[in-house]
This record gives structure tokens, C-alpha cells and sequence, in this order.
């Protein structure tokens, strides 16, 4: 459904992404990982079309991703993103006018079971508070493939929990789910896929019980193996 093409981005003399290629199939959970600046937001920043490749492309049902794709692929970056005089209220009608497949309804559901308020401005809101909002309005979306960039980053433990129960929820045999994330035991749990990215190159592909199954090897084994010093992965 979503397939990316010999992908190149190169930002002045840095290369953030060469010559990557893989295809995400429907009703299947990715897991994004590799080290910082390993090339994961800009890959995904590309799949919605923020970013313009060098070469090569992200492909959604066989067309090239544009304003199609865009109502069918959501993408929760990492950088904030609402106007700070904006009620928690204001941010979902902002995202229901832009988006035809936002739920109010549904928007109003996910904010109550995170135990935000709709009242609530965003410039007053935590860090933790933040993630949980833009989860919210993320899920919100009715969406085919939703790309969501470290949304576990900085996040207490019990919110991590209401967190991926909010993000699996959408999952289905007919929705694609890429979670990137430094968290790799706690995302294990949940994923049928790694996505393994190292200094801008695609490692592996690899499906969590072939991994199991074939070679004996958790993801987070293979993260040491790929990785090194056998202590990148943070729980
Ligand atoms: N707008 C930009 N201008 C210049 N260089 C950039 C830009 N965006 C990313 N880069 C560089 O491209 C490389 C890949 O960055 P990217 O943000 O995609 O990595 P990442 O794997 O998402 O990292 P992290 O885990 O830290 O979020 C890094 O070396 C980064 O410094």
C-alpha cells in the first residue's frame, strides 16, 4: 500500500536518507527504529510529502504520494505544531475542518480517556500532555496509514500505556501503522515489523515471528547486533 522507491534526500552536503526502498503492506504495525539523525522523520516526512526527495519516492497504492494520499496517510511529527492561543476544544475543530476523515466524536473520547479537557490551552499544557493531545488528534482521523514520529518520547509510564491503547485501537485489517520510536522493547510488544535504519541506509526489514522463528532473535537482540555496544535499547 505504501512502498518507497530507492528513496534519496540530501540536505546540503549531508545525505539523511540513500537509496531506501520497502514496502508496508495493509493491516500490518511497523516499528521505525535506528540511533538519532539515522534518517526515520525524514523518511516519513517524505511518505506525506513535507519533504521532497532527490531521487527516487514514496508510492501509495501505486501512485506517487501528492494530495491524494494525503487524506488517506496521517502523520504525527515530532515538532509541536498548534497556535499557543488554541483550546484543546479549538485544536480539534481545526483539524475537522482541515480533515474529512476527523471524528469530533471520537476526538472527544480519546481527550477524556487521556484526562485532558477540552478548556485546556495548549501553551499551558505539559510535555506529556502535549504528546497525549497530538496523539489524540492524530488517531482522530479516520486514515488508512497513520506514521507516528516518537510518540513515546519523554512520556511517563501510565501515559505510554493509554498512549499505544489508543494507537492499537485503529489498528485493523485494513489500516498501516508505523510507530518510530527509541523504545524498542516496549514497542516489540506490540509491532509485526521492524524497520531497521542506519546512518541513512535501510538495514532490514524484518517480521517479529519470522525473526523469532528463523534466527531465535528478538528485536531488540538484533537492535545490539545491528547497533552495537549492546545498550542502545532503553525501556
Ligand atoms: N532540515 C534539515 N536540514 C539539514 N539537515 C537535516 C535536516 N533534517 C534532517 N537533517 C539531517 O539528516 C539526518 C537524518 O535526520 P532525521 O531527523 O531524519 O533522523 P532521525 O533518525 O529521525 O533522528 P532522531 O531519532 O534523532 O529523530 C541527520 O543527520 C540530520 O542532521
Amino acid at each position: 500500500m505504501l512502498e518507497c522507491r530507492e528513496i534519496t534526500k540530501v540536505y546540503g552536503r549531508k545525505t539523511a536518507v540513500d537509496h531506501v526502498s520497502f514496502k508496508l503492506e495493509q493491516g500490518k504495525i511497523y516499528a521505525m527504529l535506528g540511533p538519532n539523525g539515522s534518517g526515520k522523520t525524514t523518511l516519513m516526512k517524505m511518505a506525506v510529502g513535507l519533504v521532497k526527495p532527490n531521487s527516487g519516492g514514496f508510492y501509495y497504492n501505486g501512485e506517487p504520494v501528492g494530495p491524494r494520499s494525503r487524506r488517506e496517510v496521517a502523520y504525527m511529527s515530532t515538532e509541536p505544531y498548534f497556535y499557543s492561543w488554541m483550546t484543546i476544544k479549538d485544536v480539534g475543530k481545526y483539524y475537522d475542518d482541515f480533515f474529512d476523515d476527523f471524528s469530533m466524536e471520537h476526538y472527544g473520547r480519546l481527550i477524556e480517556r487521556m484526562e485532558l479537557s477540552e478548556d485546556m490551552k495548549t501553551k499551558s499544557l505539559s510535555s506529556g500532555m502535549m504528546a497525549k493531545l497530538k496523539i489524540a488528534v492524530t488517531m482522530a482521523r479516520q486514515a488508512k496509514v497513520y506514521l507516528l514520529d516518537e510518540p513515546l518520547n519523554g512520556i511517563d509510564l501510565l501515559a505510554r500505556d493509554e498512549i499505544i491503547r489508543s494507537v492499537l485501537e485503529a489498528a485493523g485489517e485494513d489500516t498501516t501503522l508505523v510507530i518510530s520510536s527509541h523504545l524498542v522493547d516496549e514497542l516489540e510488544k506490540v509491532v509485526d515489523a521492524a524497520i531497521f535504519m542506519k546512518e541513512s541506509h535501510l538495514v532490514e526489514m524484518v517480521g517479529v515471528e519470522a525473526l523469532r522463528e528463523e534466527r531465535g532473535k528478538s528485536v531488540v537482540d538484533l537492535y545490539r547486533e545491528i547497533y552495537g555496544h549492546g545498550g542502545e535499547a532503553t525501556c
